[in-house]
């Protein structure tokens, strides 16, 4: 995710900042000197107080691939008081997430972190723990199971073609162009509100989150929130003065997602009420014939080693991660594909040959066809490779000292796996900014964890745990995509260059396109409605 930073107004009360600056500059050179027991990795020196915050600039994995070149693929910065450690190679990236996944599994975590994370109650920004180990295994176990990706492959089928639909109808034949990323962050922003909510809602307000645009808006406020550099973060004395403004933003928008989580919440629970009314108590019998959704599960079975339920602050932690970890991201990654689609038109051509050799034109692809289409598979890979959701992973943090690549770290120290630099690296990749889906042919390069040149699910303990969806909905989104759809850039308009990796929705970027129908309406129409 791309974070950036910018400084609201002049920082005031000198005397304080030549103290901070006195005091940073002594610690750097003891550090460095060799004399602490630490030897940190080479790295810029920065600047007083705010270390090498303003080295990062508006596209910070960028700034760190460019320092990386100076410094080395094992880097070390400070961000105000934050000491943090750069991997930029995938053998440093290794000896972090695997050799030492244990000591670097925590969480940095930033204010808006905090703020929008219940505290830390949720799964994306808790700590290593007890906590983190619980929720993650409901996530697991409960929530994302291969028989509730199975249940809910109907719905997410209606969401995609209902994006079909509303692409090929505003397009007007062709005549209007459409913005392509509005429509998929729909789609996939649906696909989860439907596993959260399934299909029925009994109050008028959580009937109104579906297909919201408050609720989209709240996603991308949060999204940027989430992505900005907070300066209280980082020189902590500023915490109190806010001079970005960005705190007081932070509790608003957390106000406003509380309230959506709370609704999808309550109703549930007021769908409970009227089972238990109904059948004695007996809320499984008033669950057969209808597909259990995500929330039904966090508030019927979990329960901790205590035998006690998640609690409602716990439950609403969880229900955002899955709103704000699982929506962007994989409209993102649809979105950045066909736009590289658009740029390639060779690499079109052949995924529509393989669409009508494998599936044909006489009905529409299923998710049980992706296995047999190779090149659009290569495709997805090549889009994780050149554009990851995350072009930083979300930053880890180490719980105890540790050695790597002869240099001794100490504990509470910061890390960011430049994820977008080492997948572009020349030395890794051969013509690493083509778009080139046949270098995955025929290879078992995949996005597992266990390929450090190709990590956009990050590796180890804190791997994605939405890994199974996304891997379903990236694929399945883009085959009905190009297999309904003939897609045209208007006039001579070219999709941009080169655009941010991350989730694009959030930085204004539009895919826009000329949308009409490959396939007989008929045969998607019904299943839209
Ligand atoms: C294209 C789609 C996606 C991409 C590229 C992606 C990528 C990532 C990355 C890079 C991380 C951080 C890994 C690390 O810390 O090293 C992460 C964490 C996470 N993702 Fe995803 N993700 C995607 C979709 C999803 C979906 C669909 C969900 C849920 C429905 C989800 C839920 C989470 C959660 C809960 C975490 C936090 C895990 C933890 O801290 O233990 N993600 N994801």
């Amino acid at each position: 995710m791309e974070r950036r930073w910018s400084l609201g107004q002049p920082v005031p009360a000198a005397a304080v900042a030549l103290a901070m600056t006195f005091l940073a500059v002594v610690v750097t050179v003891f550090i460095r000197s060799g004399k602490s027991k630490f030897r940190m990795p080479p790295g810029p020196m920065g600047f007083p107080i705010l270390g090498c915050l303003p080295l990062l600039g508006a596209r910070p994995h960028e700034s760190l691939a460019k320092l990386a070149k100076k410094y080395g693929s094992l880097m070390s910065i400070t961000l105000g008081s934050v000491k943090v450690v750069v991997a930029t190679s995938p053998e440093v990236t290794a000896e972090f997430l695997k050799t030492n996944d244990k000591i670097w599994s925590s969480r940095y975590t930033t204010t808006a972190g905090k703020i929008l994370s219940y505290d830390g109650s949720d799964i994306v920004f808790s700590e290593m723990g007890p906590k983190w180990r619980y929720a993650r295994k409901i996530f697991m176990m409960e929530l994302f199971t291969p028989k509730r990706l199975a249940d809910f492959q109907p719905s997410r089928k209606q969401e995609i073609l209902r994006g079909v639909n509303d692409a090929i109808t505003r397009s007007d034949g062709g005549a209007e162009t459409v913005q392509l990323d509005v429509i998929l962050a729909k789609v996939a922003t649906n696909i989860v509100i439907r596993m959260l909510m399934n299909e029925r809602s009994l109050s008028e307000k959580a009937a109104q989150i579906k297909n919201s645009d408050m609720f989209r808006e709240t996603i991308k406020s949060t999204f940027k929130l989430l992505e900005g550099f907070y300066l209280g973060d980082y020189v902590p004395w500023l915490d109190r003065i806010d001079p970005q403004g960005m705190k007081k933003q932070m509790h608003a928008v957390a106000k406003n997602v509380d309230a959506l989580a709370q609704t999808i919440l309550d109703d549930h629970k007021m769908k409970f009420e009227i089972n238990r009314k109904d059948l004695q108590g007996n809320s499984n019998k008033a669950r057969s014939g209808e597909v259990e959704d995500i929330v039904d599960a966090l508030l019927t079975r979990p329960r901790d080693a205590d035998g006690q339920y998640l609690s409602e602050k716990e439950m609403k932690a969880i229900i955002t991660n899955i709103i704000f970890a699982g929506t962007d991201t994989n409209s993102g990654t649809v979105e950045a594909a066909l736009r590289e689609l658009l740029r390639n038109p060779h690499v079109m051509e052949k995924a529509l040959a393989e669409m009508d050799s494998v599936v044909g034109r006489e009905r529409l692809v299923e998710e049980s066809d992706l296995p047999n289409l190779p090149y659009v598979n290569a495709i997805v890979r090549e889009t994780f490779r050149l554009h990851p959701a995350g072009a930083i992973l979300v930053p880890h943090l180490s719980t105890d000292d540790c050695e790597i690549q002869g240099y001794k770290i100490p504990a509470k120290t910061t890390l960011f796996v430049n994820t977008w630099a080492i997948q572009r690296d020349p030395n890794v990749y051969e013509r690493p900014l083509d778009f080139y889906p046949e270098r995955f042919l025929g290879n078992k390069k995949d996005v597992h964890g266990q390929d450090f040149d190709l990590l956009p699910f990050g590796s180890g303990r804190r791997i994605c745990p939405g890994k199974g969806l996304a891997l379903l909905v990236v694929p399945y989104t883009l085959a009905i995509f190009i297999q309904t759809c003939n897609l045209r850039l208007p006039g001579d308009m070219k999709p941009a260059e080169d655009y941010s990796a991350e989730v694009s929705s959030a930085e204004g970027h539009h895919l826009e396109a000329l949308v009409t129908p490959r396939l007989s309406k008929d045969l998607f129409l019904n299943t839209a409605i």
